[in-house]
């Protein structure tokens, strides 16, 4: 199953009709419910509850070796799920299926696309395309719309031909978005997002951020500075030795215009 996005807000990628558990925005962007997660028989991740609403943004923080990863990778289908569910929009994750591909759009933890890949922006963002679809399938009409409004949604629609390797590591970072959001996911997972890039491209990711979150898009964003996330987050969820250790709200402080939290109920 593909999604796609019908949300107001500027350059969203183009829409396709969307299934009926989308369409119901009651529906979470992303249930865990007593969800353990881990590798061969292995727990990493005990009992995971977490909610995350259609269009909201959760940071996930936690000390290296807490199990963000390990949670983002069972969301992903890519870590199994022992006990309890995780749904994506209403639909099971199941490990090893390639659903969750569709469903989610995931900017992985790395620094820059390689200074060897000779692709332009466009052919990366492309090939977001061909990863949610399947390689063997033919490419469709208004792909190449596609691939310039997920560019647009991150304010690279002028450098579509120039080869990644000549852009900056900040904006290499908002090529791999674009790639994440070229199959118009509901959901974003962003793996430490702002890691390794310099504070005036980490203020224009927080910007794209930003114009994602607004086009409607739920965001998972792995990080372990939540003031780098700017005014982005509703929510930060912190893990501690597996398990959710903390559930809080955040507000915006004007005066610096990064998130802090406040126990839930007090926003
Ligand atoms: N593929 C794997 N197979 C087996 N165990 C793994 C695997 N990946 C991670 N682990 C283990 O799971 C535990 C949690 O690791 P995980 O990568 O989820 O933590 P993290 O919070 O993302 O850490 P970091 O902040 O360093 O990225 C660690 O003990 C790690 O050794």
């Amino acid at each position: 199953m593909r999604l796609s996005t019908r949300a107001p807000g500027p350059a969203t990628v183009a829409s396709e009709p969307l299934p009926a558990s989308v369409q119901d925005t009651a529906v979470p962007a992303l249930l865990l419910q007593h969800a353990t997660v881990g590798y061969g028989r292995r727990p990493v991740v005990h009992s995971a509850d977490l909610r995350v609403e259609q269009g909201q943004a959760v940071a996930l923080l936690g000390a290296n070796g807490s199990g963000k990863s390990t949670l983002v990778r069972g969301i992903l289908g890519l870590a199994e799920v022992l006990s309890g569910h995780v749904d994506v929009l209403g639909e099971h994750v199941e490990h090893g299926a390639s659903a969750a591909a569709s469903l989610v759009g995931y900017v992985p933890q790395r620094h820059s696309v390689s200074g060897a890949v000779p692709s332009t922006a466009a052919e990366v963002v492309g090939a977001g395309l061909l990863a949610s679809r399947g390689f063997w399938r033919a490419p469709r009409r208004g792909d190449r719309d596609r691939v310039m409004a997920a560019l647009a949604e991150v304010g690279l629609a002028d450098r579509a031909r120039t080869r990644v390797a000549e852009l900056s590591g900040g904006q290499q970072r908002r090529v791999l978005i674009a790639r994440a959001l070229v199959s118009s996911p509901r959901l974003l997972v962003l793996d430490e997002p702002t890691a390794g890039v310099d504070r005036r491209s980490t203020e224009q990711l927080v910007r794209t951020l930003a114009e994602v979150k607004a086009a409607g898009r739920a965001m998972l964003v792995v990080t372990h500075d939540l003031a780098e996330l700017g005014p982005v987050p509703d929510r930060a969820v912190t893990m501690q030795d597996g398990r959710v250790a903390s559930d809080l709200a955040c507000v915006c402080d004007p005066a610096t215009g990064c998130c802090t939290t406040v126990p839930a109920g007090q926003v």
